[in-house]
């Protein structure tokens, strides 16, 4: 097979006017990919033993220098993304609070795990022994950042902020669709980690629109686990990857979601018009370009689920275009729409508003019977933008069995009243086993970075479910447990020693 041509070098794309702009970014080679693999490897046994304050403070410095690139950062992630001035200087907020949120969690130390069962010499018939257990970082992480947060999700964003609390050195594959964005985080973090005195392998970015450039980070063996937001065939390319190596790693990769949205009979009969301008206000937020976009609506058929319909068609209806993020995400959308047009018992409901940029995203609304839904398996494919699809059912029981055949998702919502409590019962075991995040009331878009979220989900909606990549509970990906038996003292991890030199919190025979 004939080798592809080699691309040109990388430069930004302002996807509104389709026009290059800024410095050249030269492809790394693959002596630099080495470079910062061999950096971060040497970089790890350093970094990993940084006392907590020193962690923390770091962490902290970041955050302060993302804030100290001021204005030019956010007018950069607008040109290069499409994204309006309010949305990335809330992102940019979010990236910040999320940093010096892991600062807190990184001084508390609960996230060492100190367990110690004492020996037990007198025991019988067998003595115990002195058993110690405390988390370690898994060693040097790769991040692939998503173009659709360039902030929060990108080069300083939730996945380098939980593996560098963790303790992992991180090395960022920087996304083609924001490369100058990534290169100023990059330099903020440079800073912070001179500011610390921290070994410069402890972050690097590589900035580059080959596939051999991620392909071969993931690959290399000093790299020991990946974190990815994107799409499912770059994810599932990765996990691939991550398996066929001769030592395999974890991959936790957040990828493809369609958010189904009960509308449950009371709430529905109550609110209708409410409910359906609320929809089309999360469906186009942002070109709808959220892995938490609600992609799916299940419903009774009948007269309260006829007037969603007519408030959310005269809210779409006047809904502006939004440009997208890249050309080819726009034209993987209108591939999406287009797919959903052509296909045996789908309606089109309504369209957004058609404007006269490039690039731009136009709302789409369809509807669907239950039986054509699950015939059909191209209806239940994520659609990345403002595209939903209604599916109406015709009973309790069609509802049930419509939702047990999905795929796994980020986030499954009820909107219900109270009178609703009765028929929505049945439904959570479904969608507990469906999502990492079941809501009521609310609309999927907008996750909270706090202790108790779950940005996560069985399969496509990511590679493990067992964990989030947004809250704090992120840092457990880049932990491994490791246990010290009859190991002296003088030789144990200071959170592991007799007197407890940090005051972390200890498990001591199972008893905190
Ligand atoms: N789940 C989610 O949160 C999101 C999902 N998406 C979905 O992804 C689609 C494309 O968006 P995008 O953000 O570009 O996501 P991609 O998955 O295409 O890209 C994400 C990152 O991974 C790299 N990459 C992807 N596939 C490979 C591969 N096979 N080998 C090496 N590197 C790879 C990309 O490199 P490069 O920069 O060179 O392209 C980029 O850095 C959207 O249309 C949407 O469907 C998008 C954003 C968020
Ligand atoms: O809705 C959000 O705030 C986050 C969505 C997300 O994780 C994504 O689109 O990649």
């Amino acid at each position: 097979m004939a080798e592809a041509a080699p691309k040109a070098d990388l430069r930004a794309l302002n996807p509104a006017t389709n026009e290059h702009f800024g410095p050249s970014f030269p492809e790394p080679s693959a002596a630099q990919i080495e470079a910062a693999c061999a950096a971060a490897a040497a970089a790890f046994d350093i970094y990993r033993e940084t006392d907590l304050e020193t962690r923390a403070a770091f962490l902290e410095a970041i955050a302060a220098e993302i804030e100290a690139l001021g204005d030019e950062l956010i007018q950069t992630a607008m040109a290069e993304t499409g994204l309006p001035q309010a949305r990335i200087t809330g992102e940019r907020g979010r990236t910040c609070g999320q940093l010096r949120l892991f600062a807190q969690v990184v001084r508390r130390g609960d996230w060492i795990g100190a367990r110690i069962d004492p020996a037990l010499p007198e025991r019988t018939p067998l003595p115990r022994a002195d058993l110690r257990q405390r988390f370690i970082p898994l060693g040097p992480v790769v991040v692939f950042g998503a173009s659709n947060f360039p902030l929060a999700f990108s080069t300083g964003g939730g996945d380098t902020a939980s593996a560098l609390a963790a303790g992992c050195p991180v090395i960022v594959k920087g996304h083609s669709a924001h490369p100058n964005t990534g290169a100023m985080v990059g330099s903020a973090i440079d800073k912070a980690i001179k500011t610390a005195g921290l070994p410069a392998g402890v972050f690097s970015i590589l900035i580059g629109q080959q596939r051999t450039l991620g392909a071969g980070l993931v690959a290399d063996p000093r790299v020991k686990a990946v974190g990815f937001t994107g799409s499912r065939a770059g994810g599932v390319a990765f996990m691939r990857i991550a398996a066929e190596r001769r030592e395999p790693i974890p991959v936790f990769a957040e990828m493809s979601s369609i958010n189904p949205v009960v509308l449950m009979p009371a709430a529905l009969a109550a609110r209708a018009e409410a409910l359906g301008t609320a929809f089309v206000g999360s469906l186009t937020m942002g070109a709808g370009q959220f892995c938490t976009n609600p992609g799916l609506i299940f419903a009774l058929e009948g007269p309260d689920l006829d007037r969603f319909e007519a408030a959310a068609v005269a809210a779409l209806t006047v809904a502006p275009p939004h440009v997208m993020l890249t050309p080819g995400i726009f034209g993987a959308y209108e591939q999406g729409v287009n797919q959903l047009l052509d296909r045996d018992g789908v309606k089109l409901l309504a369209r957004g508003c058609v404007g006269d940029g490039v690039n731009q995203a136009v709302g789409a609304l369809f509807s669907v019977d239950a039986e054509t839904f699950q015939r059909d398996e191209v209806l239940s494919h994520e659609v990345f933008g403002s595209s939903s699809l209604i599916v109406r059912v015709k009973d309790a029981a069609q509802l049930a069995t419509v939702l047990e055949s999905l795929e796994g998702q980020l986030t499954a919502t009820l909107q219900m009243d109270p009178a609703d409590v009765e028929a929505a019962r049945p439904l959570l075991p479904i969608l507990e086993r469906k999502a990492g995040r079941v809501l009521a009331n609310g609309w999927p878009t907008g996750v909270e970075v706090s202790h108790a979220m779950v940005h996560g989900g069985p399969f496509p909606a990511t590679s493990d479910p067992r964990s989030t990549s947004v809250g704090t509970r992120a840092i457990e990906r880049f932990l491994r447990p490791v246990c010290y038996q009859d190991i002296p003292d003088a030789l144990l991890p200071a959170a592991l020693k007799a007197d407890n030199p940090l005051g972390v919190r200890r498990a001591i025979d199972g008893v905190l």
